[in-house]
């Protein structure tokens, strides 16, 4: 039990890449949290995907035992955030279990969007920032022009701002001083009925559900019954730990202090982020303020390739689901791809997450069919109903009018490219709000429609900004718009993987850049093959692929029934990522790639 004054909770913020978890790993290895043979490269993004790209999903967290200056020593618990737009919500959760927060930014890049995006949740919290430029070592590191953007931007002191090589360690023992000093211990009443914040959960299959817990006042221990206040749930919880990052028992947790605790809970699903806990026998009297489930805001369908892997397939989302509750699926059945799964997603990268980890880790074939944000349909009748699915979209004669959700979305860039980029936001119905300069930097704020952005907005920004953008936005607000259902017809069968919802505006440039995406996509058969987009029963636009006929054994000199045999399995092995849509065979890849439209 440590008493509150040598207590301090901290988090990281940063953009993407500049150097969050190396500096988290040094700050474990300095404070000796664990041998170097133990410490693994970057021990905080455990997640296979996490390391490969390089950014957090999950948060973690890590007790560390420092023994500062002034002879004492002191509990700093390090809470990690997820760093990515997605994950918003998860971000402001673990915020608000520390008290204060170190904000990194990469001495030669300056501030970015997410910078922004992430210290002003920091901020909104009352959380006390202690500025850190990272990677001073490198030759482009402008310490002091970074230091007045800081200042410009975010509005916060940075004249003291921590000076430090995460890489190289320099600096580094300078943080942990500042943690203490400059941060603040936290508060609570050892003696008032329980009551934490629910951090995070996770599944761990040696433990079940194992929570992430911020005590605010009472004490947690083994053996007591908890009550989830959101969730209206009970369990008796029969371990309580922390994590040096290794799980160690402890006998309780007081106020201030960060552990975690299980209790036999079989899914995360019923341990929302952001919940509070309290004691069963006597619950603290009201839950804290905020708490909010995280709703997807972004749906697709995800089919398998053969038809035989659906069990497979839903076996697999059964089991990522149980480590991410904000990931939802239900069956669906299309005309076209046979059976599989419509699901919701808190962003696009969390479905890019999904999709892949699903391949990769569970070796599926997939078909992801065109993503749709949520719309809210009004009907003649008065009634409203959320559509998520183009296939689901009413008769229109029965429509009154569709709302669909807007976004303010914040993007940085260096100011060669603001141009294109403006271009960009315009093509895709933004409305500009803001455009503000910090040194060569631009800054511009737009509202945007999400359905504008779903589709390829962040390969598209990529690509006009050469990679140097950085992007960050939230949703505001649904709002009326002359929305219309896209159907593309292959061979004169409509193929409902790819109906979309479409501006009216834009609904002749989706269809003519679909049309000429898939005319590129679709393998030639033997005979010809119209390809049309349709609102209604009107063609909008139309290609037509040529017939051929394909003969691959033709190369093959003389009788060598080996070589012909290969060349034919070949042939075969190519079918598999193929699926048949009437007497057309559309390749998987022509699902995602058809969506993507070069301007
Ligand atoms: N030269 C130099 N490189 C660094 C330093 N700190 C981090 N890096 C490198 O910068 C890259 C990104 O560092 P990470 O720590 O993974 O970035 P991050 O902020 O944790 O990224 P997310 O987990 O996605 O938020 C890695 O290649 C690091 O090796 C530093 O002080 N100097």
């Amino acid at each position: 039990m440590t008493p509150l004054k040598n207590i301090r909770n901290f988090s990281i913020v940063a953009h993407i890449d500049h150097g969050k978890s190396t500096l988290a790993d040094r700050l474990i290895q300095v404070t000796g949290g664990l041998t170097n043979r133990e410490m693994k490269e970057q021990v905080l993004d455990s997640m296979e995907l996490e390391r490969e790209r390089g950014i957090t999903i999950k948060a973690q967290t890590v007790r560390l035992n420092y023994k500062a200056k002034d002879g004492e020593d002191y509990v700093l618990n390090l809470i990690d955030t997820p760093g990515h737009v997605d994950f918003t919500y998860e971000v402001s959760r673990s915020l608000s279990a520390c008290e204060g927060a170190l904000l990194v930014v990469d001495a030669s890049q300056g501030v970015e969007a997410q910078t922004l995006a992430n210290v002003y949740q920091a901020i909104d919290v009352n959380l006390e920032i202690l500025p850190v430029l990272n990677k001073v070592d490198l030759p482009a590191a402008e310490p002091d022009r970074v230091k007045a953007q800081i200042e410009d931007v975010i509005g916060i002191d940075a004249s003291e701002a921590i000076e430090i090589s995460a890489k190289t360690g320099m600096g580094v023992p300078d943080v942990l001083e500042a943690i203490v000093t400059k941060l603040p211990p936290p508060q609570g009443d050892r003696d008032a009925p329980l009551k934490a914040l629910l951090v995070d959960s996770w599944y761990d299959p040696y433990l079940g559900v194992v929570v992430l817990v911020r005590i605010i006042d009472g004490v947690l221990k083994k053996g007591m019954r908890v009550r989830m206040m959101g969730a209206k749930a009970v369990y008796l919880v029969d371990q309580v730990g922390v994590s040096t990052p290794k799980k160690t028992p402890v006998d309780e947790l007081g106020p201030g202090e960060i552990g975690y605790l299980t209790a036999q809970i079989k899914e995360v699903a019923d341990t929302a982020v952001g919940d509070t806990i309290t004691d069963d026998r006597r619950p603290c009297d009201k839950p804290l303020a905020g708490f909010k489930p995280s709703v997807p805001v972004v749906f697709c369908g995800i089919f398998p390739v053969d038809a035989n892997d659906f069990e497979d397939l839903r076996e697999a989302m059964g089991k990522l689901r149980l480590n991410d509750a904000s990931f939802e699926f239900e069956m669906e059945t299309s005309a076209a791809l046979g059976f599989g799964f419509r699901c919701g997603f808190l962003g696009l990268l969390h479905l890019e997450i999904i999709r892949e980890r699903l391949e990769r880790e569970f070796n599926l074939d997939l078909i992801t069919t065109a993503p749709s944000v949520v719309y809210d349909i009004h009907m003649t009748d008065g009634s409203v109903m959320e559509l998520h699915n183009p296939a689901d979209m009413p008769d229109p004669v029965r429509i009154d009018h569709i709302e669909e959700p807007w976004i303010k979305a914040t993007i940085m860039a260096p100011d060669e490219y603001l141009g294109g980029i403006l271009k960009l936001c315009e093509e895709r119905r933004g409305i500009q709000q803001d455009l503000t300069y910090a040194g060569s930097r631009a800054m511009v704020v737009y509202e945007l429609p999400l359905n504008e952005v779903v589709f390829d907005f962040y390969d598209r920004l990529k690509s006009v900004s050469k990679g140097y953008a950085s992007f960050d936005y939230h949703i505001t607000d649904h709002r009326a718009g002359d929305l219309v259902k896209m159907q593309v017809l292959v061979n004169d069968e409509p193929v409902d993987a790819l109906s979309m919802i479409v501006h009216r505006d834009k609904a002749d440039y989706r269809g003519r850049g679909m049309c000429e995406k898939l005319k590129d996509l679709i393998p030639r058969h033997q005979f010809k093959i119209p390809i049309q987009a349709a609102i209604g029963g009107r063609v909008i636009a139309r290609e037509t692929l040529s017939a051929l006929r394909k003969d691959v054994t033709a190369k093959c000199y003389g009788g060598d029934a080996s070589r012909k045999r290969k060349l034919l399995d070949k042939q075969k092995e190519g079918k598999k990522k193929m699926r048949q849509f009437g007497r057309v065979e559309i390749p998987q890849e022509a699902f995602i790639k058809a969506l993507k439209i070069d301007s």
